[in-house]
């Protein structure tokens, strides 16, 4: 057991282990919590009530969270002193015991302290963001459809630009890197011909790694295993045609990953045409099947031509029998989409999508969107996930222009802790919360957001007056 500066342990509960990614949950364990900048301090309290409510409904005295409370952000600076935003007793507790829940945490824009979140993800190596977007009955919504959308924003939590190596427009290391990169790198590496860095620019380096790629896109497709029907799909989400080597590499990796590692599980998209051509039509020749794969093919080159259709006669012998007569039907669907096209693509056609993998930003961005068709962030749960450790915590920021107003929905921080129950295992407890929060919609009792969205209007319930009604429910 490390020992704490100025926290005060539980004096009972016991560790969570893992085994190979997988958490054993005794029935009484220590879990450490960070309140949060902002609205944190409105929404935690209600998070925990409803938490522990439903434990006790549904475990009695046999089952408990013992809570221990740790600091980051502005609390932490309170009690650690000036400038100590993420004290090492906070990262001590989280490393011994596993898993923990946070509230939000405030980054400043530009200068000042980088983002405490990424921090914390990076220091535990929590490489998947699990943000799921789903509808529940009755929340309102701008969109006329809005149960059609029920997707996972598997989003990369550890690399990309998020790794914060960036240097300030007129900082002397960032003037050296320019005149090394105009005058060495760039006019060496011929696919980038006469281009110029132009004086002044800031610069970001933006480091996707196939190891990182790939472990992440593993847990997607390794989610979408347990899913059934049309949502047994992975869209790999980039913009890989812009940034060939990092976005484009993310999309190749995992295309690779899944046809070595999981060949047997999945299909990716191409070679579903391709087999469903030879199941309509046995008959069909290798170059129809391109035509009918290939938009444009008699225009291409007789290069890109002998291309495909190698692709094609490779599928053929390689999956024909295992894949094809339909059984691929049956697997997890692998494509890719184009990140721009997703954001219209969920709106457009949500239904036809389950798990989005994507790099850090696109699925930072995707997950503001997809959560806004389904009742906003204040219903965005999500979920930081590695080997060894996890820290639930909400889409959503600190919100600071509702802090402290008992005002704000506490819902994205209940459901990242009915994430956190599913996690455990404790999947009763998890279900009556979820059931509560349903009945509390459908009852039109809900906090502002919803409120306003509602037709008729109907009078918001404050943070705590929204806690309590998903309680009366249990
Ligand atoms: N993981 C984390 O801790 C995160 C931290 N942040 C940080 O939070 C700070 C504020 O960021 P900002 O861009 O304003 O984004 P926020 O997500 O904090 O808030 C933006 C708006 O979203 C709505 N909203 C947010 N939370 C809720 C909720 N619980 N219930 C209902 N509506 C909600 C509110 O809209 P309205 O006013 O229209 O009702 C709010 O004004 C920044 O410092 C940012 O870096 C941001 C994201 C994640
Ligand atoms: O760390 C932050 O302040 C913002 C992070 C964020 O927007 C997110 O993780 O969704
Ligand atoms: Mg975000």
């Amino acid at each position: 057991m490390p020992k704490f500066e100025k926290l005060n342990l539980p004096k009972e509960g016991e560790l969570i282990t893992f085994n190979q990614g997988k958490p054993n949950v005794p029935n009484n364990p220590i879990v450490p919590y960070i309140r949060g900048d902002g609205t944190g301090v409105d929404i935690w309290p209600a998070t925990q009530l409803v938490l522990d409510e439903a434990i006790k409904k549904s475990y009695g005295d046999e089952r408990k969270i013992n809570w221990f409370k740790v600091y980051a952000g502005d609390e932490a600076c309170e009690i650690y002193g000036t400038y100590n935003y993420l004290p090492q007793d906070t990262i001590e507790a989280i490393r011994h015991f596993g898993v923990a829940i946070k509230g939000p945490l405030t980054t400043p824009i530009g200068g000042g302290i980088r983002s405490l979140n990424v921090a914390l993800r990076q220091i535990f190596d929590l490489y998947s963001c699990v943000r799921p977007c789903k509808y529940y009955s009755g929340t309102p919504s701008p969109h006329k459809n809005p149960q059609n959308l029920d997707v996972i924003v598997y989003r990369e939590n550890t690399e990309d630009i998020y790794m914060g190596i960036e240097w300030e427009a007129d900082d002397h290391t960032c003037i050296d890197l320019i005149n090394h990169l105009n005058n060495v790198v760039i006019p060496n590496s011929k696919n980038l011909k006469n281009r110029s860095i132009p004086d002044g620019s800031g610069i970001g380096i933006k480091p996707v790694s196939k190891l990182g790629s790939q472990r992440h896109i593993r847990k997607a497709i390794e989610h979408a295993k347990r899913l059934s029907g049309n949502k047994k799909h992975v869209t790999l989400v980039h913009k890989g045609n812009i940034m060939k080597y990092t976005e484009g590499a993310f999309r190749d990796w995992g295309y690779e990953l899944a046809v070595n590692e999981f060949r047997a599980d999945c299909i990716t998209e191409r070679e579903s045409w391709i087999l469903d051509n030879i199941h309509k039509n046995p008959e069909i020749t290798i170059e129809n099947n391109a035509r009918k794969i290939e938009p444009g093919y008699d225009k291409l080159t007789s290069n890109k031509k002998a291309f495909i259709c190698e692709e094609i006669k490779e599928v053929i012998a390689s999956i024909s029998n295992s894949h094809g007569n339909n059984k691929w039907e049956e697997l997890i669907m692998v494509d890719d989409r184009i990140a721009d096209s997703i954001f219209q693509q969920i709106q457009t056609r949500p239904q036809e999508y389950s798990i989005l993998a994507t790099l850090n930003l696109n699925g930072d961005y995707v997950s503001d969107a997809a959560a806004a068709i389904v009742g906003g962030l204040g219903m965005a749960p999500g979920a930081n996930i590695g080997d060894n450790s996890a820290i639930f915590e909400a889409t959503h920021g600190t919100a600071p222009k509702h802090a402290g107003l008992n005002k704000i929905n506490p819902g994205s921080v209940i459901l990242s802790g009915v994430m956190m129950l599913e996690y455990f295992g404790w999947n009763e407890a998890a279900k009556l919360v979820t059931s509560g929060i349903s009945k509390a919609i459908e009852e039109k009792k809900v906090t502002y957001d919803l409120a306003r969205l509602m037709e008729p209007k109907v009078a918001p319930l404050s943070c705590s007056g929204f806690a309590e009604a998903i309680i009366s429910n249990f």
